[in-house]
């Protein structure tokens, strides 16, 4: 039996809908090994983040060491990277172990307004992490601080697409949570756009969605599929993540990880 493996390197949320842990419950529903390099520990719940642990350097150097030389990594994202010196270190690993397939996630705020990614790291995620990435999956805000461009409709979308590939990421998906109407994402070659559209469900159990989203699409490369293959299974699971809500907590809840492989189950 080949087994396909997958790594996150990220933060941990002590709540359990977004980091790490919501990329290895993601990465296990679709059937691929998880394995993880903790970047932060933060304290988190669905009312917001309470305090973040950087982890020393030599800690996340040694976690992507100690997985990559013996079990081996298909595929691997990244998540929350707060610090100029951590993305440093993460895009160093990542091109010395020559790993294959890599989802930058650009993680920057939380929903609930913390900051996650640090003002002048902004350039590092740029100048280390966008030219190794395969794809690289900023929502509205983020795709606005990459390009400074204010995104407000599909062409605006677009426009901060051609911008962010031209970093160097070989595909960009931006995606349209945070716009009003139906939920509609956008990847981008270089040269083609391809629409993924479904209906908006209004709900406040919408925390983590942008981890599950990258998570499900690193699982499908570690598999082999295509970019278009991963977008669509990922555009799926989170659809079903969002609309088959837990209701958990008092603020903005997890997403449902079960619930696309249940939805699988019942066909
Ligand atoms: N209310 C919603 N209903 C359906 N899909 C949604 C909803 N909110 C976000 N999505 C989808 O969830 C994925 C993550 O998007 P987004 O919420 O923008 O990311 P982030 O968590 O990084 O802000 C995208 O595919 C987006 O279209
Ligand atoms: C540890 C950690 N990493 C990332 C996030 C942000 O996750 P995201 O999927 O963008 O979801 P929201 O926080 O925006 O709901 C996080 N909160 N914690």
């Amino acid at each position: 039996m080949t087994v396909s493996r997958a790594l996150t390197i990220a933060g941990s949320d002590s709540g359990g809908g977004a980091g790490i842990q919501a990329d290895l419950k993601t990465f296990t529903v679709l059937g691929v090994y998880g394995m993880s390099a903790l970047t932060a520990i933060t304290a988190q719940n669905t009312l917001g983040v309470h305090s973040i642990y950087n982890l020393p350097l030599q800690a996340i150097e040694e976690q992507i060491d100690a997985v990559a030389s013996d079990i081996g990594v298909d595929a691997v994202k990244t998540g929350m990277l707060s610090q100029v010196p951590i993305i440093e270190t993460v895009a160093r690993k990542i091109k010395e172990h020559n790993i294959p397939n890599l989802v930058v996630d650009p993680v920057m705020v939380a929903k609930g307004g913390a900051k996650l990614l640090e003002s002048d790291s902004q350039h590092a995620l740029i100048t280390h992490l966008l030219p190794l990435a395969t794809v690289v999956t900023p929502n509205l805000p983020e795709a606005e601080v990459l390009t400074g461009l204010s995104i407000r409709t599909v062409e605006d979308m677009k426009e901060a697409a051609k911008k962010i590939h031209a970093f160097g990421p070989r595909y960009v998906v931006v995606k349209g949570g945070h716009l009003e109407g139906d939920a509609l994402d956008i990847l981008f070659d270089g040269e083609t756009f391809e629409i993924f559209v479904t209906d908006r469900y209004e709900t406040r159990h919408t925390h983590g969605t942008g981890c599950t989203f990258s998570a499900a699409i690193t699982a499908e490369l570690a598999k082999g599929r295509s970019i278009h293959a991963a977008v669509e299974t990922a555009k799926d699971f989170i659809t079903c993540a969002i609309r088959d809500t837990l209701g958990l907590g008092q603020g903005h809840g997890p997403t449902n990880h079960w619930a696309y492989g249940k939805s699988k189950q019942r066909v």
